[in-house]
């Protein structure tokens, strides 16, 4: 049975979350069909995979939220953990410092809080209301009061799938600034493919509850959609989604590589990502 610990000792078992033949299942179906996945400290993974490939049902196993599933496997995971889901999940009744702090003991919590405010953007918010926001304020404090924890591990499932482009962008910026000065390793949950090349360090693709890829990303700053080497990890990408591109090069790709059609195409968004990583 899958366990969710801490305590890591030896050379090997470093890695901040380690996964070794992970099973969950609902009923009959195996949702999590033997999946193995390691993240290394600090290391950003985003996480691709088609609708009901298991994404969320895997997230859910490293936050320690699924103890109702039955399951095998090994699962090492952090203690502190911090989830951040598509809606920022605030309490409405209270103000903006006290949702970024609840919970948080310790005499520094609220200083510690008004710091985090104040690296997402929102210094002198403190006694405001979440109902005062727009989406992506209401994101930043969802950001703030789960890095004020000082996690080891992120867990981000689909957080800006709900924001509008510009928004989403600038929500990358801050999130790659944010992770780079606390370092904690990050699984991101997306569906744009675009985004998971952005941010990520390396992207993994679920499909049937296995890992299907696991790609580096080792492009430099800026990550230029135009460069042939995006469109390569792009493309390789795509075909493992089973979205069929023309520009895949990925001699093992198995997938039919002939429809040009592209749901996923955020080129623009992309783009501007880019420049924003160069600043
Ligand atoms: N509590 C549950 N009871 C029964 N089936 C479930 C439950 N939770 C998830 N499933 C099923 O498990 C499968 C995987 O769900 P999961 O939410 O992990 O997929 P996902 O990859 O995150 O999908 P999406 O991208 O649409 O959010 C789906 O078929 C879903 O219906």
């Amino acid at each position: 049975m899958a366990a969710h610990a801490g305590g890591l000792n030896t050379a090997e078992d470093r890695a901040t979350v380690r996964i070794e033949n992970l099973v969950r299942s609902f009923g009959e179906r195996r949702v999590l069909d033997g999946l193995d996945l390691s993240i290394a400290p600090g290391e950003f993974v985003a996480l691709l995979g088609r609708s009901g490939s298991g994404k969320s049902t895997l997230l859910r196993a490293l936050a320690g939220l699924d103890h109702e599933v039955a399951g095998s496997g090994e699962l090492t995971a952090p203690d502190q953990v911090s989830v951040v889901f598509q809606d920022a999940r605030l309490l409405p009744w209270k103000r903006l410092l006290d949702n970024v702090v609840l919970g948080l003991g310790g005499p520094f919590a609220e200083e510690r809080g008004r710091a985090a405010l104040a690296e997402v953007g929102l210094a002198g918010r403190e006694r405001g209301w979440p109902v005062e926001l727009s989406g992506g304020e209401q994101q930043r404090v969802s950001l703030a009061r789960s890095l004020v924890r000082e996690p080891r591990l992120l867990l981000a499932d689909e957080p800006f799938g709900a924001l509008d482009a510009l928004t989403r962008i600038r929500m990358h910026t801050l999130l790659r600034r944010l992770c780079e000065r606390h370092r904690p390793a990050v699984l991101l949950v997306t569906h744009d493919v675009d985004e998971a090349i952005a941010l990520a360090d390396r992207v993994v693709v679920l499909d049937r509850g296995r890992i299907a890829a696991d790609l580096p990303v080792e492009l430099p700053a800026p990550r230029r959609h135009g460069s042939t080497e995006y469109a390569a990890l792009r493309g390789r990408l795509l075909a493992r989604l089973g979205v069929g591109t023309t520009d895949t090069t990925d001699p093992a790709d198995t997938t039919d590589a002939t429809d040009t059609t592209d749901p996923m195409d955020t080129t623009e968004t992309a783009e501007v990502v880019g420049e924003e990583r160069a600043a």
